[in-house]
């Protein structure tokens, strides 16, 4: 039935779709495209400063083709020096080194300005004041980042709603409080650092370890907020540390990285099939999510294992690179970037700052003038001088 052409254009109920009209209806995407991050290091002791000192270079991310779609949450994966923050610091810009590769949203290329319109950015320490209680810590930060237009009736309104959204409304009016004063929970200061980054509704949300120090039952219910946040049309990106198996249904995506290369990204419900048929299936009790960061992990407590586990590794990676859900990704990766260019015109128009389309008119517009004036000049030379003196006019 696929290889009729007509049937793209039909729906499941019989009813003709317009191609146009089923190209509206993409759902937004974050694509990273050949993505290579190095950093660069000094190395040798810190008294030799750093004219003395050699510098290296690291590969912190190599060859990292990944599409996060709208509606959807991507749990990052991997043991400690993974490359996972980084990842995370690529895709919101706070990278220091080299990037190679790009970054796209909604077919568009990002930049940093780009980037933080639509993505937020919620760090692994809660930085709040003690003093104030949940409701003024959001109205205050609400003062700050919403729009300057916003009045105090929608501030009030966009609060309540993170307030809503992050399960907070019985401690609204709580002193977020501290070592000194006691305050609300771990997880309920968690949900206000979070909430803080949703007053301004970011289509991407990403988080660096959110649920590190929460007990077992306080992730889960972080967790099922962030994916409801998701499946209400955002990109929900976390870094996760040690995740429990009870969390592992509410991903949809997970990517599982070691040495910053990946060793698995996709579906969540198809992680263990994948690495089932490779020859490791998950033991029956065991966490998956646990079995796969220690599969993917390198042992370095002595050389033969360093060695043992580092083959295994790579060769989980060449798996990876040639599976057909890398190709499959990549191909996704490519029908969305490589798009008419009109749509990426349209999303220019989206922003807030000058677009091109605007600069371009305005430029033809002057260029009109100029012609015109061009023109008049001629056709008052033409009027004022008498024809017998038109030629050495014409030359002056
Ligand atoms: N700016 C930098 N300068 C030096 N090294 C860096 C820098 N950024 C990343 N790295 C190195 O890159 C590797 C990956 O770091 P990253 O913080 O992304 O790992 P991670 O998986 O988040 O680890 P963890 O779970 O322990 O936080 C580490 O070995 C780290 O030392």
């Amino acid at each position: 039935m696929s290889d009729n052409p007509c049937f793209s254009y039909f729906n499941g109920c019989g009813n003709i779709l317009d191609p146009d009209e089923d190209e509206e209806q993409i759902v937004p995407t974050l694509n990273l495209l050949n993505i290579n991050y190095d950093i660069k290091q000094y190395v040798g002791p810190w008294w030799k400063g750093a004219c003395f000192r050699k510098r290296q270079t690291k590969t912190v991310l190599s060859n990292i083709n990944v599409q996060f779609k709208s509606g959807e949450m991507t749990a990052i994966l991997g043991s400690s020096g993974s490359g996972k923050t980084s990842l995370l610091d690529v895709i919101s810009s706070r990278y220091t080194g080299k990037l190679y590769g790009k970054v796209y949203f909604n077919n568009y290329l990002c930049t940093a300005d780009i980037i933080k319109q639509y993505a937020a950015y919620v760090m692994q320490a809660d930085r709040l004041l003690h003093n104030l209680t949940v409701r003024e810590t959001l109205k205050y930060s609400g003062i700050l980042r919403l729009p300057g237009a916003y009045n105090d009736k929608e501030i009030n309104a966009e609060v309540n709603r993170v307030i809503a959204d992050m399960g907070l409304k019985h401690v609204a009016d709580s002193k977020i409080g501290g070592s000194v004063i006691r305050g609300i929970s771990g997880g309920e200061r968690r949900r206000v650092t979070i909430a803080i980054q949703l007053l301004q509704n970011p289509k991407i949300l990403l988080l660096d370890e959110p649920t590190t120090g929460l007990d077992s039952c306080t992730t889960r219910h972080l967790v099922s907020s962030l994916s409801d946040i998701a499946h209400n049309g955002k990109i929900v990106i976390m870094t996760i540390h040690q995740p429990r198996s009870d969390v592992f249904k509410l991903f949809d995506n997970i990517g599982l990285l070691s040495m910053g290369e990946i060793v698995y990204f996709g579906k969540a419900n198809q992680m263990v099939e994948y690495f089932g048929e490779l020859g490791y299936p998950c033991p029956t009790y065991a966490n998956p999510l646990d079995h796969y960061v220690d599969l993917a992990s390198i042992d370095r407590r002595d050389r033969d294992l360093e060695v043992r586990t580092f083959a295994k590794v790579e060769n989980l990676i060449m798996t990876y690179t040639n599976s057909t859900i890398k190709r499959e990704m990549v191909q996704s990766i490519e029908k969305e970037t490589m798009r008419p260019t009109t749509r990426r015109t349209m999303l220019h128009l989206d922003r807030p700052h000058p677009p091109i389309v605007f600069t371009v008119m305005l430029c033809l517009i002057r260029l009109k003038v100029e012609m015109a004036y061009v023109k008049l000049r001629v056709n008052i030379v033409y009027l004022i001088i008498p024809t017998e003196n038109r030629v050495v006019a014409d030359i002056d």
